[in-house]
Protein backbone atom coordinates (compact mmCIF):
# COMPACT_ATOMS: atom_id res chain seq x y z
CA UNK A 1 0.00 0.00 0.00
CA UNK A 2 2.95 2.27 0.81
CA UNK A 3 4.44 1.54 -2.55
CA UNK A 4 1.28 2.86 -4.13
CA UNK A 5 0.51 6.28 -2.54
CA UNK A 6 2.97 7.28 -0.42
CA UNK A 7 6.58 8.63 -0.97
CA UNK A 8 9.41 7.72 1.27
CA UNK A 9 11.26 10.70 2.20
CA UNK A 10 13.05 10.41 5.44
CA UNK A 11 13.75 8.69 8.48
CA UNK A 12 12.69 9.32 12.25
CA UNK A 13 14.95 10.11 14.77
CA UNK A 14 15.74 10.23 18.33
CA UNK A 15 13.32 11.64 20.86
CA UNK A 16 10.14 10.87 19.91
CA UNK A 17 7.13 10.69 22.28
CA UNK A 18 3.45 9.77 21.46
CA UNK A 19 2.69 12.95 20.16
CA UNK A 20 5.96 14.34 18.56
CA UNK A 21 8.22 12.19 16.69
CA UNK A 22 11.18 14.32 15.10
CA UNK A 23 12.26 13.48 11.86
CA UNK A 24 15.63 13.93 9.01
CA UNK A 25 14.88 14.47 5.34
CA UNK A 26 16.58 11.91 2.70
CA UNK A 27 18.70 14.60 0.30
CA UNK A 28 16.50 14.04 -2.69
CA UNK A 29 13.09 14.31 -1.17
CA UNK A 30 13.72 18.06 0.85
CA UNK A 31 11.24 19.29 -1.85
CA UNK A 32 8.24 17.57 -0.07
CA UNK A 33 9.72 18.59 3.30
CA UNK A 34 6.09 21.17 3.11
CA UNK A 35 4.44 22.34 6.78
CA UNK A 36 1.06 19.97 6.72
CA UNK A 37 1.94 17.43 4.33
CA UNK A 38 -0.06 14.15 6.04
CA UNK A 39 3.09 11.30 6.33
CA UNK A 40 3.11 7.38 7.66
CA UNK A 41 5.56 6.08 10.22
CA UNK A 42 6.33 2.41 9.48
CA UNK A 43 8.03 1.29 12.23
CA UNK A 44 8.60 -2.18 11.35
CA UNK A 45 8.90 -3.50 15.56
CA UNK A 46 4.96 -2.40 15.58
CA UNK A 47 3.35 -5.48 13.68
CA UNK A 48 0.18 -4.19 11.86
CA UNK A 49 0.19 -0.62 12.95
CA UNK A 50 0.99 2.42 10.72
CA UNK A 51 1.02 5.82 12.46
CA UNK A 52 -0.75 8.89 10.68
CA UNK A 53 0.88 12.48 11.66
CA UNK A 54 1.48 15.88 9.74
CA UNK A 55 4.42 17.42 9.30
CA UNK A 56 5.40 20.88 11.30
CA UNK A 57 8.14 23.02 12.02
CA UNK A 58 10.76 22.57 9.18
CA UNK A 59 13.79 23.46 9.73
CA UNK A 60 17.51 23.67 7.79
CA UNK A 61 19.82 22.30 9.82
CA UNK A 62 23.85 22.50 9.32
CA UNK A 63 26.31 20.66 11.86
CA UNK A 64 29.36 22.95 11.07
CA UNK A 65 28.38 26.18 10.86
CA UNK A 66 25.61 25.77 13.95
CA UNK A 67 23.23 28.29 15.67
CA UNK A 68 24.09 30.08 18.48
CA UNK A 69 28.25 28.24 17.70
CA UNK A 70 30.37 30.95 16.76
CA UNK A 71 32.72 29.37 13.81
CA UNK A 72 35.37 31.01 11.53
CA UNK A 73 33.86 30.72 8.27
CA UNK A 74 30.91 33.38 9.93
CA UNK A 75 33.75 36.42 9.26
CA UNK A 76 35.98 34.55 5.91
CA UNK A 77 32.85 33.33 4.45
CA UNK A 78 35.48 33.14 1.48
CA UNK A 79 37.33 30.01 2.40
CA UNK A 80 33.84 28.38 2.97
CA UNK A 81 34.25 25.15 1.24
CA UNK A 82 30.47 24.46 -0.19
CA UNK A 83 31.31 20.99 -0.68
CA UNK A 84 32.20 20.33 2.90
CA UNK A 85 29.14 21.27 4.06
CA UNK A 86 26.52 18.76 5.13
CA UNK A 87 22.93 21.22 5.20
CA UNK A 88 19.57 19.18 5.81
CA UNK A 89 16.51 19.12 7.29
CA UNK A 90 14.38 18.07 9.99
CA UNK A 91 11.04 18.08 10.87
CA UNK A 92 8.29 17.14 13.75
CA UNK A 93 5.93 15.50 13.25
CA UNK A 94 2.71 15.60 14.94
CA UNK A 95 1.41 12.09 15.27
CA UNK A 96 -3.00 12.01 14.95
CA UNK A 97 -3.56 8.05 14.45
CA UNK A 98 -2.33 4.82 14.31
CA UNK A 99 -3.81 2.67 11.43
CA UNK A 100 -4.68 -0.95 11.57
CA UNK A 101 -4.45 -2.45 7.96
CA UNK A 102 -5.66 -5.85 8.94
CA UNK A 103 -9.27 -4.63 10.10
CA UNK A 104 -9.05 -1.05 8.01
CA UNK A 105 -9.75 0.84 11.60
CA UNK A 106 -7.99 3.56 13.55
CA UNK A 107 -6.85 3.97 16.94
CA UNK A 108 -5.60 6.64 19.22
CA UNK A 109 -1.68 6.68 19.38
CA UNK A 110 -0.14 4.04 21.89
CA UNK A 111 3.46 3.19 20.90
CA UNK A 112 6.20 5.45 20.09
CA UNK A 113 8.16 4.53 17.09
CA UNK A 114 11.81 3.23 17.45
CA UNK A 115 14.36 5.80 15.93
CA UNK A 116 15.57 4.95 12.31
CA UNK A 117 11.65 4.13 11.07
CA UNK A 118 10.60 4.91 7.27
CA UNK A 119 8.93 7.85 7.21
CA UNK A 120 6.67 8.85 4.19
CA UNK A 121 4.75 11.44 2.36
CA UNK A 122 0.78 10.62 1.59
CA UNK A 123 1.04 11.59 -2.55
CA UNK A 124 -2.64 10.41 -2.83
CA UNK A 125 -4.48 10.33 0.75
CA UNK A 126 -7.17 8.38 -1.65
CA UNK A 127 -7.00 5.37 0.89
CA UNK A 128 -7.47 6.79 3.95
CA UNK A 129 -11.44 7.13 3.37
CA UNK A 130 -11.12 3.44 4.13
CA UNK A 131 -10.12 3.60 7.03
CA UNK A 132 -11.11 7.40 8.93
CA UNK A 133 -15.00 7.16 8.16
CA UNK A 134 -17.87 9.61 9.20
CA UNK A 135 -21.29 8.45 10.09
CA UNK A 136 -23.34 11.14 8.08
CA UNK A 137 -20.47 11.78 5.69
CA UNK A 138 -19.89 15.17 3.68
CA UNK A 139 -17.03 16.61 1.10
CA UNK A 140 -16.17 20.31 1.10
CA UNK A 141 -12.56 19.85 0.65
CA UNK A 142 -9.60 18.06 -0.12
CA UNK A 143 -6.49 17.76 1.85
CA UNK A 144 -4.30 20.69 0.25
CA UNK A 145 -0.93 18.28 -0.74
CA UNK A 146 -2.62 14.61 -0.48
CA UNK A 147 -5.89 15.47 -2.68
CA UNK A 148 -7.67 13.17 0.70
CA UNK A 149 -11.20 13.72 0.35
CA UNK A 150 -11.88 14.15 3.95
CA UNK A 151 -14.81 12.85 5.11
CA UNK A 152 -16.65 16.03 7.37
CA UNK A 153 -19.40 14.24 10.04
CA UNK A 154 -22.83 16.26 9.46
CA UNK A 155 -23.84 15.04 12.23
CA UNK A 156 -21.63 16.83 14.64
CA UNK A 157 -23.44 20.19 13.09
CA UNK A 158 -25.90 20.24 15.99
CA UNK A 159 -22.56 20.95 17.88
CA UNK A 160 -22.40 24.44 15.70
CA UNK A 161 -19.64 25.26 13.32
CA UNK A 162 -17.62 28.86 13.26
CA UNK A 163 -15.83 30.07 10.29
CA UNK A 164 -13.31 33.07 10.84
CA UNK A 165 -10.25 34.26 8.66
CA UNK A 166 -9.46 37.71 7.48
CA UNK A 167 -11.38 39.32 4.41
CA UNK A 168 -11.32 37.80 1.04
CA UNK A 169 -9.70 34.42 2.47
CA UNK A 170 -13.01 32.02 0.90
CA UNK A 171 -15.15 31.96 3.97
CA UNK A 172 -18.40 32.61 2.77
CA UNK A 173 -17.52 30.07 -0.36
CA UNK A 174 -16.70 27.50 2.55
CA UNK A 175 -19.97 27.88 4.03
CA UNK A 176 -21.85 27.71 0.36
CA UNK A 177 -20.17 24.36 0.14
CA UNK A 178 -20.99 23.90 3.81
CA UNK A 179 -24.61 24.41 3.11
CA UNK A 180 -24.66 22.22 -0.23
CA UNK A 181 -23.85 19.31 1.26
CA UNK A 182 -25.86 19.44 4.38
CA UNK A 183 -28.76 20.38 2.50
CA UNK A 184 -28.01 17.25 0.07
CA UNK A 185 -27.56 14.73 3.46
CA UNK A 186 -31.12 16.00 4.29
CA UNK A 187 -30.70 18.55 7.27
CA UNK A 188 -33.18 21.55 7.07
CA UNK A 189 -30.86 25.03 6.84
CA UNK A 190 -32.07 28.91 6.90
CA UNK A 191 -28.91 31.13 5.54
CA UNK A 192 -29.34 34.66 6.78
CA UNK A 193 -27.88 36.45 3.81
CA UNK A 194 -26.17 39.92 5.70
CA UNK A 195 -24.99 41.37 2.45
CA UNK A 196 -27.15 39.66 -0.34
CA UNK A 197 -24.33 38.63 -2.59
CA UNK A 198 -22.58 35.72 -0.56
CA UNK A 199 -25.53 33.53 -1.45
CA UNK A 200 -28.78 34.92 -2.73
CA UNK A 201 -26.90 34.96 -6.04
CA UNK A 202 -26.23 31.12 -5.70
CA UNK A 203 -29.78 29.61 -4.55
CA UNK A 204 -32.19 31.88 -6.43
CA UNK A 205 -34.88 29.95 -6.36
CA UNK A 206 -34.93 29.76 -2.57
CA UNK A 207 -34.39 33.48 -1.84
CA UNK A 208 -37.28 35.12 0.14
CA UNK A 209 -36.40 38.43 0.91
CA UNK A 210 -36.90 40.34 4.23
CA UNK A 211 -38.76 42.60 3.84
CA UNK A 212 -41.43 40.19 3.21
CA UNK A 213 -41.34 38.75 6.77
CA UNK A 214 -42.95 40.19 9.33
CA UNK A 215 -41.98 41.37 12.93
CA UNK A 216 -43.14 40.40 16.00
CA UNK A 217 -44.75 42.98 18.49
CA UNK A 218 -41.77 42.58 21.32
CA UNK A 219 -38.98 42.98 18.23
CA UNK A 220 -41.48 46.10 16.60
CA UNK A 221 -40.78 47.41 20.00
CA UNK A 222 -36.93 46.92 20.62
CA UNK A 223 -36.37 47.72 16.78
CA UNK A 224 -38.33 51.43 18.06
CA UNK A 225 -36.56 52.53 20.87
CA UNK A 226 -33.13 51.39 19.15
CA UNK A 227 -34.05 52.99 16.35
CA UNK A 228 -35.30 56.24 18.46
CA UNK A 229 -32.66 55.94 20.73
CA UNK A 230 -34.98 55.98 23.78
CA UNK A 231 -33.01 53.70 26.45
CA UNK A 232 -34.67 50.24 27.10
CA UNK A 233 -34.72 50.80 30.47
CA UNK A 234 -37.29 53.94 30.69
CA UNK A 235 -39.16 52.78 27.30
CA UNK A 236 -39.19 49.22 27.16
CA UNK A 237 -41.90 48.63 29.03
CA UNK A 238 -44.44 51.34 27.47
CA UNK A 239 -43.02 50.54 24.00
CA UNK A 240 -43.56 46.96 24.75
CA UNK A 241 -47.40 47.58 26.25
CA UNK A 242 -47.76 50.22 23.05
CA UNK A 243 -47.03 47.79 20.35
CA UNK A 244 -48.72 44.59 21.40
CA UNK A 245 -51.87 47.09 22.27
CA UNK A 246 -51.44 48.21 18.84
CA UNK A 247 -51.77 45.18 16.70
CA UNK A 248 -53.74 43.09 19.12
CA UNK A 249 -57.17 45.49 18.59
CA UNK A 250 -57.18 47.56 21.35
CA UNK A 251 -56.55 50.29 18.91
CA UNK A 252 -58.95 48.59 16.31
CA UNK A 253 -61.64 48.22 18.33
CA UNK A 254 -61.49 51.76 19.15
CA UNK A 255 -61.39 52.64 15.79
CA UNK A 256 -63.94 50.90 15.08
CA UNK A 257 -66.32 52.77 17.48
CA UNK A 258 -65.28 56.24 15.76
CA UNK A 259 -65.76 54.91 12.59
CA UNK A 260 -69.40 53.44 13.55
CA UNK A 261 -70.40 56.55 14.64
CA UNK A 262 -70.04 58.28 11.14
CA UNK A 263 -70.97 55.11 9.09
CA UNK A 264 -73.23 52.92 11.36
CA UNK A 265 -72.78 49.76 8.95
CA UNK A 266 -71.82 46.74 11.14
CA UNK A 267 -68.24 46.82 9.93
CA UNK A 268 -67.22 43.18 8.61
CA UNK A 269 -63.15 43.89 9.21
CA UNK A 270 -62.87 43.02 12.81
CA UNK A 271 -59.99 40.20 11.77
CA UNK A 272 -58.64 42.64 9.34
CA UNK A 273 -54.85 42.69 10.40
CA UNK A 274 -54.08 46.38 12.02
CA UNK A 275 -52.80 48.83 9.90
CA UNK A 276 -49.31 50.36 10.80
CA UNK A 277 -48.78 54.20 10.43
CA UNK A 278 -46.60 56.40 12.14
CA UNK A 279 -49.26 59.13 13.01
CA UNK A 280 -51.74 56.58 14.52
CA UNK A 281 -48.81 54.28 16.18
CA UNK A 282 -47.36 57.75 18.17
CA UNK A 283 -50.94 58.88 19.27
CA UNK A 284 -51.72 55.11 20.40
CA UNK A 285 -48.11 55.21 22.07
CA UNK A 286 -48.87 58.64 23.92
CA UNK A 287 -52.30 57.88 25.29
CA UNK A 288 -51.16 54.27 26.32
CA UNK A 289 -47.95 55.92 28.18
CA UNK A 290 -50.70 58.48 30.02
CA UNK A 291 -52.51 55.62 30.53
CA UNK A 292 -49.88 53.95 32.31
CA UNK A 293 -48.58 56.68 34.69
CA UNK A 294 -45.88 58.15 32.79
CA UNK A 295 -44.52 61.29 33.53
CA UNK A 296 -45.22 63.84 30.86
CA UNK A 297 -41.40 64.64 30.03
CA UNK A 298 -41.08 60.99 29.29
CA UNK A 299 -44.35 60.28 27.17
CA UNK A 300 -42.94 63.82 25.21
CA UNK A 301 -39.63 62.33 24.59
CA UNK A 302 -40.68 59.20 23.42
CA UNK A 303 -43.51 61.20 20.92
CA UNK A 304 -40.34 63.81 19.97
CA UNK A 305 -37.91 61.17 19.25
CA UNK A 306 -39.62 58.66 17.20
CA UNK A 307 -40.44 62.06 15.18
CA UNK A 308 -37.40 63.09 14.40
CA UNK A 309 -35.88 59.29 14.28
CA UNK A 310 -38.25 57.16 12.63
CA UNK A 311 -39.06 57.91 8.98
CA UNK A 312 -43.05 57.23 7.99
CA UNK A 313 -41.38 54.33 5.72
CA UNK A 314 -40.66 52.17 8.58
CA UNK A 315 -43.73 52.24 9.76
CA UNK A 316 -45.62 52.02 6.16
CA UNK A 317 -43.63 49.00 5.46
CA UNK A 318 -44.31 46.84 8.55
CA UNK A 319 -47.78 46.81 6.21
CA UNK A 320 -46.23 44.66 3.45
CA UNK A 321 -44.48 42.19 5.64
CA UNK A 322 -46.93 38.92 5.17
CA UNK A 323 -44.71 36.09 5.84
CA UNK A 324 -44.78 34.97 9.19
CA UNK A 325 -41.50 33.91 10.89
CA UNK A 326 -42.97 30.59 11.37
CA UNK A 327 -43.96 30.49 8.07
CA UNK A 328 -40.17 30.32 6.79
CA UNK A 329 -39.27 27.60 9.26
CA UNK A 330 -42.34 25.18 7.91
CA UNK A 331 -40.94 26.50 4.35
CA UNK A 332 -37.31 25.26 5.27
CA UNK A 333 -38.01 22.33 7.02
CA UNK A 334 -40.47 21.40 3.64
CA UNK A 335 -38.02 21.91 1.24
CA UNK A 336 -34.46 21.82 3.43
CA UNK A 337 -33.29 25.35 2.05
CA UNK A 338 -33.95 28.69 2.63
CA UNK A 339 -32.10 32.15 2.05
CA UNK A 340 -32.96 35.29 3.52
CA UNK A 341 -32.05 37.98 1.64
CA UNK A 342 -31.60 40.74 4.12
CA UNK A 343 -29.85 43.17 2.03
CA UNK A 344 -33.25 45.33 1.56
CA UNK A 345 -33.71 46.01 4.89
CA UNK A 346 -30.16 48.45 5.29
CA UNK A 347 -30.88 48.79 8.67
CA UNK A 348 -29.42 46.35 10.99
CA UNK A 349 -31.89 46.76 13.95
CA UNK A 350 -34.19 45.45 11.45
CA UNK A 351 -31.58 42.73 9.85
CA UNK A 352 -31.26 41.41 13.68
CA UNK A 353 -35.02 41.52 14.39
CA UNK A 354 -35.56 39.23 11.42
CA UNK A 355 -32.90 36.95 12.74
CA UNK A 356 -34.43 37.18 16.41
CA UNK A 357 -37.52 36.38 15.10
CA UNK A 358 -37.10 33.36 13.11
CA UNK A 359 -34.67 31.62 15.36
CA UNK A 360 -37.21 32.13 17.89
CA UNK A 361 -40.32 30.76 15.99
CA UNK A 362 -38.33 27.43 15.36
CA UNK A 363 -37.49 27.55 19.30
CA UNK A 364 -41.14 27.78 19.79
CA UNK A 365 -42.15 24.79 17.49
CA UNK A 366 -39.82 22.27 19.34
CA UNK A 367 -40.87 23.16 22.49
CA UNK A 368 -44.57 23.25 21.46
CA UNK A 369 -43.61 19.34 19.60
CA UNK A 370 -41.40 18.51 22.00
CA UNK A 371 -39.29 16.99 19.51
CA UNK A 372 -35.80 17.62 17.99
CA UNK A 373 -36.23 19.84 14.12
CA UNK A 374 -32.67 19.14 12.64
CA UNK A 375 -32.47 22.99 11.57
CA UNK A 376 -29.32 24.52 10.95
CA UNK A 377 -29.00 28.68 10.82
CA UNK A 378 -26.22 30.30 8.88
CA UNK A 379 -24.87 33.60 10.44
CA UNK A 380 -22.06 34.75 8.18
CA UNK A 381 -20.99 38.08 9.10
CA UNK A 382 -21.25 37.46 12.78
CA UNK A 383 -20.01 40.71 14.19
CA UNK A 384 -23.19 42.19 13.21
CA UNK A 385 -25.37 40.33 15.13
CA UNK A 386 -23.50 38.80 17.97
CA UNK A 387 -20.55 41.06 18.59
CA UNK A 388 -19.14 40.64 21.49
CA UNK A 389 -19.92 43.48 24.53
CA UNK A 390 -22.67 44.60 22.74
CA UNK A 391 -26.30 44.12 23.34
CA UNK A 392 -28.19 43.24 20.43
CA UNK A 393 -31.58 42.15 19.36
CA UNK A 394 -30.96 38.51 18.26
CA UNK A 395 -27.82 38.31 20.57
CA UNK A 396 -29.69 36.42 23.15
CA UNK A 397 -31.81 34.04 21.34
CA UNK A 398 -28.46 33.21 19.43
CA UNK A 399 -26.44 32.43 22.54
CA UNK A 400 -29.60 30.05 23.67
CA UNK A 401 -29.49 28.70 20.34
CA UNK A 402 -25.11 27.99 21.04
CA UNK A 403 -25.92 26.86 24.73
CA UNK A 404 -28.99 24.53 24.22
CA UNK A 405 -29.74 24.30 21.03
CA UNK A 406 -28.29 21.06 20.36
CA UNK A 407 -30.92 18.86 22.31
CA UNK A 408 -33.59 19.96 20.00
CA UNK A 409 -31.58 19.84 16.66
CA UNK A 410 -31.26 23.74 16.16
CA UNK A 411 -27.86 24.16 15.24
CA UNK A 412 -25.52 27.27 14.24
CA UNK A 413 -22.98 28.30 11.60
CA UNK A 414 -21.43 31.28 12.27
CA UNK A 415 -18.42 33.20 10.30
CA UNK A 416 -16.79 36.65 10.69
CA UNK A 417 -13.16 38.00 9.88
CA UNK A 418 -12.31 37.94 13.65
CA UNK A 419 -13.09 35.63 16.43
CA UNK A 420 -12.50 37.57 19.81
CA UNK A 421 -14.69 40.88 19.91
CA UNK A 422 -16.78 39.56 16.65
CA UNK A 423 -18.32 36.67 18.44
CA UNK A 424 -19.92 36.78 22.15
CA UNK A 425 -17.56 34.84 24.49
CA UNK A 426 -20.38 32.08 25.41
CA UNK A 427 -21.07 31.54 21.74
CA UNK A 428 -17.73 30.84 20.59
CA UNK A 429 -16.98 28.54 23.56
CA UNK A 430 -19.64 26.36 22.12
CA UNK A 431 -18.59 25.60 18.98
CA UNK A 432 -17.55 22.12 18.48
CA UNK A 433 -15.83 22.63 14.71
CA UNK A 434 -14.07 25.34 13.82
CA UNK A 435 -13.12 26.02 10.58
CA UNK A 436 -9.86 28.60 10.22
CA UNK A 437 -7.64 30.51 7.69
CA UNK A 438 -5.51 33.34 7.71
CA UNK A 439 -6.33 35.27 10.68
CA UNK A 440 -7.09 38.91 10.72
CA UNK A 441 -5.78 39.66 14.57
CA UNK A 442 -3.26 38.21 16.29
CA UNK A 443 -4.12 36.11 19.39
CA UNK A 444 -7.29 34.68 17.14
CA UNK A 445 -5.61 31.49 16.96
CA UNK A 446 -4.80 31.73 20.89
CA UNK A 447 -8.45 31.93 21.54
CA UNK A 448 -9.41 29.01 19.25
CA UNK A 449 -6.48 26.75 21.40
CA UNK A 450 -8.57 28.09 24.55
CA UNK A 451 -11.52 25.44 23.49
CA UNK A 452 -9.98 22.93 20.80
CA UNK A 453 -7.15 20.77 20.18
CA UNK A 454 -4.49 22.50 18.01
CA UNK A 455 -2.15 20.26 17.96
CA UNK A 456 0.18 23.02 17.20
CA UNK A 457 -0.66 24.68 14.14
CA UNK A 458 1.37 28.74 14.80
CA UNK A 459 0.59 31.61 13.54
CA UNK A 460 3.25 31.34 10.83
CA UNK A 461 1.51 28.28 9.43
CA UNK A 462 -1.97 30.53 8.73
CA UNK A 463 0.19 33.09 7.56
CA UNK A 464 1.19 31.60 4.21
CA UNK A 465 -2.56 30.16 3.22
CA UNK A 466 -3.82 31.24 0.18
CA UNK A 467 -7.22 31.69 -0.62
CA UNK A 468 -9.14 28.88 -0.20
CA UNK A 469 -6.82 27.38 2.31
CA UNK A 470 -8.65 26.49 5.70
CA UNK A 471 -7.71 24.02 8.65
CA UNK A 472 -10.71 21.80 10.04
CA UNK A 473 -10.51 21.09 13.47
CA UNK A 474 -12.91 19.82 16.25
CA UNK A 475 -15.84 17.38 16.07
CA UNK A 476 -16.55 17.10 12.18
CA UNK A 477 -13.26 16.23 11.66
CA UNK A 478 -13.20 12.76 12.76
CA UNK A 479 -9.59 13.07 13.52
CA UNK A 480 -10.23 15.78 15.60
CA UNK A 481 -7.04 17.49 15.36
CA UNK A 482 -6.74 20.01 12.56
CA UNK A 483 -6.17 19.06 8.59
CA UNK A 484 -5.60 22.05 5.81
CA UNK A 485 -7.75 21.47 2.97
CA UNK A 486 -8.33 23.43 0.01
CA UNK A 487 -11.84 24.03 -0.06
CA UNK A 488 -13.90 22.94 -3.49
CA UNK A 489 -15.24 25.19 -5.94
CA UNK A 490 -18.08 26.80 -4.71
N1 LIG B 1 -14.12 27.66 -2.93
C1 LIG B 1 -14.00 28.65 -3.82
N2 LIG B 1 -14.31 28.45 -5.12
C2 LIG B 1 -14.17 29.44 -6.03
N3 LIG B 1 -13.73 30.67 -5.74
C3 LIG B 1 -13.40 30.95 -4.48
C4 LIG B 1 -13.52 29.94 -3.46
N4 LIG B 1 -13.13 30.51 -2.30
C5 LIG B 1 -12.80 31.78 -2.57
N5 LIG B 1 -12.95 32.06 -3.87
C6 LIG B 1 -12.65 33.36 -4.52
O1 LIG B 1 -12.27 34.29 -3.53
C7 LIG B 1 -13.21 35.37 -3.44
C8 LIG B 1 -13.48 35.70 -1.97
O2 LIG B 1 -14.20 34.65 -1.37
P1 LIG B 1 -15.29 34.93 -0.24
O3 LIG B 1 -16.24 36.00 -0.66
O4 LIG B 1 -15.85 33.62 0.15
O5 LIG B 1 -14.35 35.51 0.91
P2 LIG B 1 -14.72 35.93 2.37
O6 LIG B 1 -13.66 35.39 3.25
O7 LIG B 1 -16.13 35.55 2.68
O8 LIG B 1 -14.58 37.49 2.29
P3 LIG B 1 -15.30 38.63 3.18
O9 LIG B 1 -14.87 38.46 4.60
O10 LIG B 1 -14.78 39.89 2.57
O11 LIG B 1 -16.77 38.42 2.97
C9 LIG B 1 -14.44 34.89 -4.19
O12 LIG B 1 -15.12 35.94 -4.80
C10 LIG B 1 -13.88 33.92 -5.21
O13 LIG B 1 -13.44 34.63 -6.33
Amino acid sequence: MLDKCCIEVGITTSGASVSLVPIQFYKKTENLALEEQLVIIHDPSLEDELLLGVIRNVTKLEPLIRDRVRSPFVDRPEVLDQTILMPFTSAMVRLYATLKPSTKSVLEVRHVPTPGSKVFVIKDGKFLNDYIKSNLPIHIGNHKYSGWSINLDAGFVNQHVGVFGATGVGKSRLVKALIEELVRVGKHVIVFDHSGVDYTPYFRDRVITSKEISISPPTIASVIAEKARLNWQTFGEYLEVAVITYVSGDKRMKRQQSSQLIDPQPSTQASQVVKWDKASFTKHLVDSMRGLGARDSTVEKARLFIDYFIESEFFDELNKRTLSPMDIVNMALKSNLVVIDLSLDPELVVKQAIVADVIDAAWRLVKASKAPLDLVFVIDEAQNYVPENEWTICGDIIETTAREGRKWGLSLIVASQRIARDVRASIRANLGTVFFSRLSAQGDLREIAAYMDLADVSEATLAQLGTREFFVAGLMNPLRRPILIRVRDA
